[in-house]
């Protein structure tokens, strides 16, 4: 079925194709640093993870969620942290790259990274795929008619999957990219990221799909560590 693109849409799809440009240079460039002989091969590892991830929130979001498909789906204008926290890594690994060159060749440990992130990124784009439209990249507080509790694929393992992916790949990206400092504060960051949200998150499930949701509490742990989740009356 073919869509008519009305003439108000059309900013937005300036504003869409400039950060596909964008991320799809990205990549390129990565790649090309991540295959030259270098002592930035391990930030071309990371540049390529970085701008995979971010188109492919979005086109995997036009595949099992078109509904829900805006601008913020590649996640890049997502938080004013996230963004900061980027800028701290890149600096980061310029400065210790400058005074302690040898810090960043720990080639085995940038391998133990990029398994992170891959591992990561599929759990996560596993877990779209695995919930489609009931995945929304915003927490939904009113409940849609077609909203459905998932607990297949991953979600019998885990009640977060894509969040145990997000933060397995972020950790992952300090580690390619051998940041001591950043590796802490993303640890730490994200971890109460994540309980945070998966507080908020599930007061709203156990709203939704109440004794169901409950059961299901009691049969999977959120799959993150030290995190419960929200154990309450719904
Ligand atoms: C960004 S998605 C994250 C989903 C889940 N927390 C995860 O990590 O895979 C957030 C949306 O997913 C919905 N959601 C979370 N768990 C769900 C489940 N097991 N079944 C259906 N919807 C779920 C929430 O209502 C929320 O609107």
């Amino acid at each position: 079925m073919t869509r008519i693109i009305k003439t108000r849409d059309a900013p937005n799809l300036y504003k869409i194709g400039v950060r596909a440009g964008l991320l799809g240079n990205a990549f390129g460039i990565g790649l090309l640093i991540s295959f030259s002989n270098t002592t930035w091969t391990h930030f071309g590892w990371y540049l390529t993870a970085l701008s995979f991830f971010h188109w492919s929130e979005y086109y995997t979001t036009s595949v099992t969620n078109s509904r829900s498909l805006t601008l913020e789906s590649y996640l890049l204008d997502h938080s004013r942290e996230y963004k900061i926290a980027a800028v701290a890594s890149w600096t980061e690994f310029t400065l210790e790259w400058l005074v302690f060159p040898g810090l960043k060749q720990f080639k085995w440990l940038s391998i133990l990274g990029l398994i992170l992130v891959i591992g990561g990124e599929v759990l996560r784009k596993t877990s779209m795929i695995t919930a489609r439209s009931n995945f929304n990249h915003y927490v939904q507080h009113i409940k849609q008619h077609d909203h459905q509790l998932v607990t297949h694929g991953v979600y019998q393992y885990f009640r977060h999957p894509s969040y145990v992916g997000w933060f397995y790949w972020s950790i992952g990206t300090q580690i390619i990219l051998c940041n001591p400092i950043c590796l802490v504060g993303y640890t730490i960051v994200s971890w109460r990221f994540f309980r945070q949200r998966i507080h908020e998150e599930e007061i709203s499930l156990l709203n939704f799909f109440g004794e169901h949701y409950v059961d299901y509490q009691k049969e999977t742990g959120t799959g993150l560590p030290f995190i419960k989740g929200y154990i309450g009356r719904y």
